[in-house]
């Protein structure tokens, strides 16, 4: 049978709740890692496909910018390039182009219509060619005879940053092309930039989009978001009429207090279930031990008297059994003696039941302790004791029984203050070669009881038979 351990293992109470914590952190950081990189796969389809829309939005964009100057441009060539009318034709090609923000004619490369012109009155006379801030992409449209694109530049009529379109208008005189002028139309990057990007910061995004300004060596930032781009953004390229702009989306920063607060929440559960663990194991070891102590107690039960402490009938009858077999067997002695108080009855009667009880436990420990280790003593009911003495002749026996029966009867037992004294009677029988069973043994010793409380009690009888 397995050996039950009767104390806490103490080994199992760590080891059981340290695998539940080092498993549930494992898992933890395992979901951890396979549901960040999906969503980081997931983010970064959603910014592509996002950054991609909006560079086309923003190249819509500029072209609208864009074919207003080609509006000027053809308006001007029908009115033989006389100015006068330059008011009427930005005010309808303003009202079909709502994002382009001013338009301009520039004869000779110097702006001398602006419209609308309030709040624009100061680059009236600006000379873009001469211009040292302006004249290089100035230059290049004349050279290229190509429409540019700048931006952003900071204009010196209001300090408002705008992207600038400028064409380039030339005509023919005498068989020769000239250059007359530029058609150009404004728009302020506020309001080109205000719906598309500023909405990103809502969405967690960051952004920049840098625009081209051949006047400047440095690559002027359009729009951006307050939190710096990264070298991972998604880019994508803003065509514009001579060159490319650049627009770079990313998401923030995931905060490290999302990453904190996942695995702070991991260890908690990792900390809880394996409490649990601890609490469930150290509650089925105690329950363990429990059931091992109340096995103990049913099985002590089955073969102790509770009250007395010594083996009961059963328990005694089986080794009473083996020892007959020896006698038999092995002509090992073996001799059956029968206990019996005298007139227990009585004693119960006048001192009560409990004392009859402290009685009868006193008679066991004096009946043990008077036995040989080999010997068996048992209560073999109410207040009947037996004993199998083993490797002991009739005579011995007989010296062994007469010395407890005469120190019992002088013997003064005290239950509450009361002395009670008491006899006992004692029948004796050795086992013969006619012997079927220890019962036959038994029974004759018996016999020689009834045999001894038939001649007066207090004394012993042997069984002849
Ligand atoms: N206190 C107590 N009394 C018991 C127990 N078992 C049996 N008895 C009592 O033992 C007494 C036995 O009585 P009897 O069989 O008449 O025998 P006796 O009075 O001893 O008389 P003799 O044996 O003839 O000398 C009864 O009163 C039982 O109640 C027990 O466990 N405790």
């Amino acid at each position: 049978m397995k050996s039950v351990s009767k104390t806490i293992n103490v080994k199992r109470l760590i080891l059981y709740p340290l695998v539940t914590l080092l498993t549930v952190l494992m898992l933890g950081e395992y979901a951890f890692v396979f549901f960040k990189k999906d969503k980081l796969e997931e983010q970064k389809k959603y910014v592509d496909t996002l950054t991609k829309t909006l560079s086309e939005v923003i190249q819509k964009e500029i072209i609208v910018v864009t074919s207003a100057t080609s509006m000027l441009e053809t308006l001007l060539r029908q009115d033989h390039f006389a100015t006068t009318n330059f008011n009427d034709w930005s005010r309808e090609i303003l009202s079909i182009n709502e994002n382009v923000s001013n338009l301009q004619l520039a004869p000779g490369g110097i702006v001398m219509d602006i419209f609308p012109l309030e709040g624009n009155e100061q680059a009236i006379g600006h000379d873009l060619l001469d211009d040292p801030k302006r004249s290089i992409g100035a230059r290049i449209a004349v050279d290229s005879k190509e429409l540019t694109f700048i931006g952003p530049v900071r204009l010196i009529q209001n300090n408002r940053l705008a992207v600038i379109a400028r064409k380039p208008v030339f005509r023919y005189k005498n068989q020769q092309e000239t250059f007359w002028g530029f058609t150009i139309a404004l728009i302020y990057v506020e309001e080109l930039m205000g719906d598309l990007l500023s909405g990103l910061d809502d969405l967690g995004l960051n952004y920049q989009l840098i625009g081209s300004n051949p006047d400047s060596l440095t690559q002027p930032i359009i729009a951006a978001s307050i939190q710096p781009i990264s070298n991972q953004a998604m880019q994508y390229p803003v065509l514009v009429p001579n060159g490319e702009w650049l627009l770079s989306v990313e998401y923030h920063f995931e905060s490290l207090t999302d990453d904190f607060l996942y695995h702070g929440l991991i260890l908690l559960m990792a900390s809880l279930l394996s409490y649990f663990a601890f609490i469930y194991e150290r509650k089925s070891q105690l329950q363990q031990i429990e059931l091992v102590s109340l096995n103990q107690q049913l099985e002590s039960l089955a073969y102790f008297d509770s009250l007395t402490g010594l083996r009961n009938r059963r328990s005694a009858s089986d080794i009473a059994q083996e020892l007959f077999h020896l006698a038999q067997h092995s002509q090992v002695p073996l001799i059956v003696a029968f206990l019996d108080i005298d007139y227990f009855k009585h004693v119960n009667d006048v001192h009560g039941h409990q004392a009859g009880d402290v009685i009868l436990k006193a008679l066991s420990n004096l009946c043990a302790k008077s036995c040989r280790e080999s010997d068996i003593i048992a209560r073999w009911g109410g207040e009947e004791f037996i004993v199998f003495l083993p490797y002991t002749d009739l005579d011995y026996a007989l010296v062994f029984c007469e010395t407890l029966r005469k120190n019992i009867s002088m013997e003064c037992f005290m239950y509450e203050s009361e002395k009670i004294e008491f006899t006992i009677s004692i029948g004796l029988s050795e086992v013969a070669p006619a012997d079927k069973s220890i019962e036959d043994v038994i029974k004759r010793a018996d016999e020689a009881l009834y045999l001894a409380k038939k001649n007066g009690r207090n004394r012993c009888e042997v069984s002849l038979g």
